[in-house]
């Protein structure tokens, strides 16, 4: 496991001591609010390096290749982002949220177990507000409609009814702002509401981002969180125009076009170089040999906790908020057999986000569509989990699809074991509903026929067997095994006391390479 874990450390540069990146990047964020950040005392890669200096060279050289990242913190970029989003950088003022659920009046009801209704959908922007720290629900509320395409969304005497409930909201209680969970608002839509309502708009794209940012704490995180703001600006600028609001306050000027598009080409030639390492680091792995696990599922059904129970590993922390995991990251454990494997913990999905808001995350799920096999975790305990599993799946198809280059013949996915968790939470009924993995991965039940399965898939794919070898006790040939293969258990031969008996898992190169050396 030691070496496992020293390979780790060279192969995946998102683990740089996650405590200390999290606390450098709080104070990168407030920097602009007059709390002295990093900037004036080091860039944050040098910081990040010097919370690395322990780690050994190579490592170190690939952090440099990333190159300086202190373009990110851009001041004109934060005013035209801002315009745009409406959010700024300073998470830590508190917000009093007032919710908003518009639904199609007739798609209400569900017919399906894949459907998914308003109330869920309320259920899950509640749980997007407070994952952000200071932010509190002030009210929610579902908003039955005709239809989502209307130019000013709500129809002039649901209009009327708002703005009333926000009159008397804002004389019992404070709010802030409004979120109305849909997707993306067009520019008009949302200056519409604004000049309404009296408060700032946001969309679900923009409570996404504020929580990608906050969340995003390594190099490419950060990188990729950037990169997907852009198209979203952009969107908002067009918009802006077509609709002829210039005078009513957010077009984007030449400089600020400008702005945008400097900062694109560099976030992209900063994330072409974070590819080009992952593609190295992949190689490398492959070299190594080690097996690869990639869990994946819904935001928040509890992929990094699984991972913390099968691997015991401390710098691991679940947290109860939504894209709590912004990054790959590589954990080492061990099987039944003790072959030892990698387990990567990815980014979570969610359904009604806009595309082009994930795909500046795609390079580093593409490392989970390369993998030996898949763990797709499952919060059965959520209302919508079959609608969550079928959004989950159909995605992992598609991002299949354009790791192969658009060709579907090609498209395989790596067998998948669906794995049920959150068990201590649900009744007996429901689980025997469910089949597959049941498991709680918060009280470990159900871990070890989980483990017992990945290690039969595992071996499988990767076309490793057990085989007992018998060999000479205390010779080379025991030694070179411990080396290059996974012992599980060794005995006395009772036929030949100088020999043992050892049951090892092999794959068939490293059997050869044994024959000719020894045999
Ligand atoms: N009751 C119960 N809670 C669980 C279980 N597994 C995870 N949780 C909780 O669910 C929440 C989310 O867990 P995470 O492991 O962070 O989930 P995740 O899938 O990694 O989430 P993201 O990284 O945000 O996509 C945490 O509060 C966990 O403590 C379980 O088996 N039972
Ligand atoms: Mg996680």
């Amino acid at each position: 496991m030691k070496c496992l874990r020293a390979a780790l450390h060279v192969a995946w540069l998102p683990q740089l001591r996650p405590a200390t990146t999290q606390i450098l990047a709080r104070l990168k964020y407030t920097q602009h609010q007059g709390v002295k950040g990093i900037r004036s005392r080091k860039s944050f890669y040098e910081a990040q390096m010097q919370a690395g200096q322990q780690e050994d060279s190579e490592e170190r050289s690939m952090a440099m290749s990333s190159g300086d990242m202190r373009f990110l913190d851009d001041r004109a970029y934060d005013e035209v982002a801002g315009g745009a989003m409406r959010i700024s950088r300073d998470v830590a003022t508190a917000q009093h949220v007032f919710i908003l659920q518009p639904y199609v009046k007739w798609s209400a009801k569900r017919t399906t177990p894949n459907d998914v209704r308003p109330d869920d959908q309320l259920i899950e922007a509640t749980a997007l507000i407070h994952s952000l720290p200071n932010w509190q629900v002030a009210r929610a509320l579902k908003v039955p409609l005709e239809s989502l395409e209307r130019k000013t969304l709500f129809g002039s005497g649901k209009l009327t009814e708002l703005k009333q409930l926000i009159a008397q909201l804002r004389e019992e209680r404070h709010i802030s702002c409004v979120f109305v969970s849909k997707g993306t608002l067009s520019f008009a839509q949302k200056q519409f509401l604004e000049s309404e309502f009296q408060l700032p708009v946001l969309d679900r794209y923009s409570v996404v981002i504020q929580i990608l940012r906050l969340h995003a704490t390594t190099a490419e995180a950060r990188l990729q969180v950037a990169m997907a703001e852009l198209p979203y600006i952009w969107a908002q600028a067009k918009d802006a125009s077509a609709t002829q609001t210039r005078r009513q306050g957010y077009s984007l000027s030449d400089l600020q076009k400008e702005i945008l598009r400097t900062r694109e080409r560099k976030l992209r030639a900063e994330l072409d170089a974070v590819r080009r390492q992952r593609q190295l680091l992949r190689q490398k792995r492959k070299q190594q040999n080690y097996p690869i696990a990639a869990v994946v599922g819904y935001t928040n059904a509890g992929k990094t906790s699984l991972i913390k129970a099968l691997t015991v590993e401390d710098s691991l922390q679940p947290r109860n908020q939504l894209f709590a995991t912004l990054d790959v990251t590589a954990h080492a454990g061990s099987l039944p057999c003790n072959l030892q494997l990698i387990y990567m913990d990815t980014v979570g999905f969610m359904s009604d986000l806009p595309t082009g808001l994930f795909e500046c995350f795609v390079a580093t799920l593409e490392d989970a569509m390369l993998a030996d096999i898949i763990i797709h975790v499952q919060d059965l305990s959520h209302p919508c989990h079959a609608a969550q599993r079928a959004h989950v799946e159909s995605t992992l198809r598609s991002l299949a699809f354009s790791v192969a280059g658009g060709d579907s013949s090609a498209s395989q996915l790596p067998p998948i074991i669906n794995v049920y968790n959150k068990c201590d939470l649900v009744t007996p009924q429901a689980q025997t509903a469910a089949g597959g993995h049941l498991i709680s991965a918060r009280a470990q039940s159900g871990l070890e026929p989980l483990l017992m399965d990945i290690e039969e898939q595992i071996l499988n794919v990767t076309g490793r067997r057990k085989l007992q070898v018998r060999v000479p006790s205390g010779g080379p040939e025991m030694a070179w095994l411990y080396k290059n293969a996974a012992v599980v258990n060794t005995k006395a031969d009772e036929q030949n006391s100088e020999k043992i008996l050892m049951r090892v898992v092999i794959s068939q190169r490293t059997l050869d390479q044994f024959k000719r050396q020894f045999c």
